[in-house]
């Protein structure tokens, strides 16, 4: 990542954040989810080629507006051409994850069969699943893929929109580099060992996931099963519910200055973002909260700590708009105007 950045800088004399974060964070999943990672992502017909046209196709079709989801009577022309596109998707997928799942199948059996406890992916894991829990192939590429597909963006989002604000935060972003210089001195890297002693680094993704919290509608629509109460409200079963996080994320009879992007409110007071407290939980709660919200939560601070450790942020000077917090909401809060600055050698 760090390396990336220089390269970045000694190219260009800029960084394009999303860019790069986009490809770091789908190699990162790819190693938890398959145990591999692509260095192959601008070459035509390698692997990582493949796989990243996949993971944005889908991000595309998630994006699109589909107005047969709204007028279902013209859903059987699929004059947009989704259902097309979306069948080829699944194909493309379903060939691309089997691959993988067969590489894992073929290895264990040089062994006995199994990992060794600790070893392996996640692939892995759902292989070693005992018989009456075994997923058909079917379903062990859906939750493979879902993982992949949530788990990339999420991450690079919300890391572009920390970038942002450290950008146009110049004092709060010296106080995290002192912090980090504090707890680590400057003669070894960051490592994950240090997150717990860098509260300041912890409440700045707090912060950040409070203002731009990069699910806003957690996903999206819910379908209550049964007539259920919320609070003084009836919702009867059949009705599609959705979740504002934002909304409460913005409110001021909740957060004091919703406006204001202040990490030090979670200096002052530990709020729990996992799920137990509503104020904040940009991770979803309940039975369908986020499945990768530690390694997401860790993996954002960890590299937060290395960009700030190895360089100062600032703006590029040359771009008039500098820096844009507009929002575009697509499957995710994204940035409207992706974040290019410059980052400065420490
Ligand atoms: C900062 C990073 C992340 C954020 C902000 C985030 C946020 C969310 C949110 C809001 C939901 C919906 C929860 C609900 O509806 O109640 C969700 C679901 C999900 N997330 Fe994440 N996520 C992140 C990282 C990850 C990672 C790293 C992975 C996997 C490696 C992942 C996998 C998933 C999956 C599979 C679901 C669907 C769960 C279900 O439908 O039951 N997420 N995430």
């Amino acid at each position: 990542m760090v390396g990336r950045v220089s390269s970045s800088m000694d190219r260009d004399g800029v960084v394009e954040v999303k860019k790069l974060l986009h490809f770091a964070s789908l190699n990162n999943v790819m190693m938890s989810v398959f145990g591999r990672s692509y260095d192959d992502f601008g070459v035509d017909g390698g692997d990582g080629f493949e796989l990243e046209k996949l993971v944005r196709e889908g991000y595309e079709l998630l994006g699109i507006f589909n107005w047969s989801d709204h007028f279902p009577i013209i859903s059987w022309f699929d004059f947009q051409g989704m259902r097309k596109r979306c069948k080829n998707l699944v194909s493309r997928v379903n060939v691309f994850v089997e691959e993988i799942i067969n590489e894992h199948r073929e290895r264990r059996s040089e062994k006995d069969g199994t990992t060794a406890v600790g070893d392996g992916d996640f692939v892995d894991v759902l292989l070693d699943l005992e018989l009456e829990d075994k997923f058909s192939d079917g379903d062990m590429i859906a939750v493979l893929w879902e993982m992949i597909f949530r788990g990339t963006d999420t991450v690079a989002i919300l890391l572009e929109w920390i970038m942002a604000r450290m950008v146009l935060h110049p004092t709060i972003q010296a106080k995290a580099q002192a912090e980090i210089k504090n707890v680590v001195g400057s003669g070894r890297p960051v490592s994950d060992a240090d997150l717990p002693n860098l509260p300041y680094l912890q409440a700045i993704v707090k912060e950040t996931l409070r203002v731009h919290p990069p699910g806003p509608l957690l996903s999206w629509a819910r379908l209550a099963i049964h007539d259920t109460q919320v609070g003084p409200h009836m919702v009867p079963a059949g009705t599609t519910a959705m979740v504002n996080m934002w909304s409460i994320t913005h409110n001021d009879q909740i957060w004091a200055e919703p406006e204001v992007f202040n990490p030090d409110r979670f200096m002052d007071e530990e709020v729990a973002i996992m799920g137990s407290d509503l104020r904040l939980a940009p991770f979803g709660a309940g039975r369908r909260v986020c499945p990768g919200k530690a390694m997401g939560f860790a993996t954002v601070q960890l590299w937060l700590a290395q960009l700030l450790q190895n360089f100062k942020w600032v703006a590029n000077e040359s771009d008039r708009g500098a820096v844009d917090l507009s929002e575009c909401l697509k499957m995710s809060l994204e940035m409207k105007k992706p974040l290019v600055c410059k980052a400065v050698g420490l």
